[in-house]
């Protein structure tokens, strides 16, 4: 298999406490890699290092082949801005709050990174951004605007617009946390219908529901690192690590008292 991501001994700290010590991690091509893990455990510092939205201030991470930050000796080098940009527009990201443009439309939205980010003709950026909004069941809504959508319905063209940016990897933060129960299903039918076309996807999200149903790995992060990985069935069942056990059990007692 090949690796589309490896990170070494990522490291992130803010005023002098450490969020991130030292996570590894490496994501195969169509991989669907589901971090999982107590509340302030480093989750979402991970995806945003890992796209550059934070700087990490050590480790290395290298995507496509090409070595995005790297340390030697005591030395921790970043690549340039421009290569920066480049890897994260194929590394995009999927937000809990869905961050859509309020005062575009839902197709200027999915044509806004391969017009600006990727310089495409406009008329291209449209099939493109049409075929994607199509993928997802939202083409029927390109011309509405997203404050008349439901939340997976945003959701939805969110990762829309992730897709049209022809990624190598799509980074997931709590894609379905900010929807109500009922519009989960429809967000996560896209998720697993992306699962099986081979896309590769890292998705952090507390959804075990969620996280059963697409994951192929599951890594379990603690106090700033990846405590333990695996294939999800392993991880998910009764031959998980202890500490795995302990969480999921803490997970499913939460759920029980809701
Ligand atoms: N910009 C920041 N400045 C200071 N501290 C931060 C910043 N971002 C995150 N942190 C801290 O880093 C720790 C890890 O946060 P992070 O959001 O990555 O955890 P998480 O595992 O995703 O948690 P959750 O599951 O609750 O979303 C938390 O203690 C958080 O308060």
């Amino acid at each position: 298999m090949n690796p589309v991501l490896t990170v070494r001994q990522l490291g992130k700290s803010y005023g002098g406490r450490a969020v991130l010590d030292g996570v590894d991690l490496v994501v195969e091509e169509g991989e669907i890699a589901c971090l999982i893990g107590p509340s302030g455990a480093g989750k979402s510092t991970i995806l945003r290092c890992l796209n550059f939205l934070e700087t990490p201030d050590r480790g290395e991470i290298t995507f496509g082949g090409e070595r995005l930050c790297s340390e030697d000796g005591n030395l921790f080098q970043i690549s340039p801005r421009r290569q920066l940009q480049a890897a994260r527009a194929r590394m995009p990201m999927v937000f809990q709050h869905f961050n859509l443009f309020s005062h575009r439309t839902v197709l200027e939205n999915v044509m806004e990174g391969p017009c600006v980010v990727q310089g495409r003709p406009r008329e291209e950026a449209r099939m493109m951004a049409s075929a994607h909004l199509d993928r997802v069941g939202m083409l029927g809504f390109a011309q509405h605007y997203p404050d008349r959508l439901s939340g997976g319905q945003k959701q939805r063209v969110a990762i829309a617009r992730a897709l049209a940016m022809s990624p190598a990897l799509i980074l997931f933060d709590e894609p379905t946390s900010a929807l109500d129960p009922a519009l989960v299903r429809e967000v996560e039918s896209v998720m697993r219908d992306l699962s099986r076309d081979g896309l590769t996807m890292i998705v952090v999200s507390h959804d075990m529901r969620l996280v059963r149903s697409i994951a192929s790995t599951v890594h379990f992060c603690a106090e700033g690192r990846i405590a333990a990985s695996g294939p999800a069935g392993q991880m998910l069942g009764s031959q998980a690590p202890l500490s795995m056990r302990v969480f999921l059990e803490a997970v499913s007692d939460l759920a029980g008292q809701e």
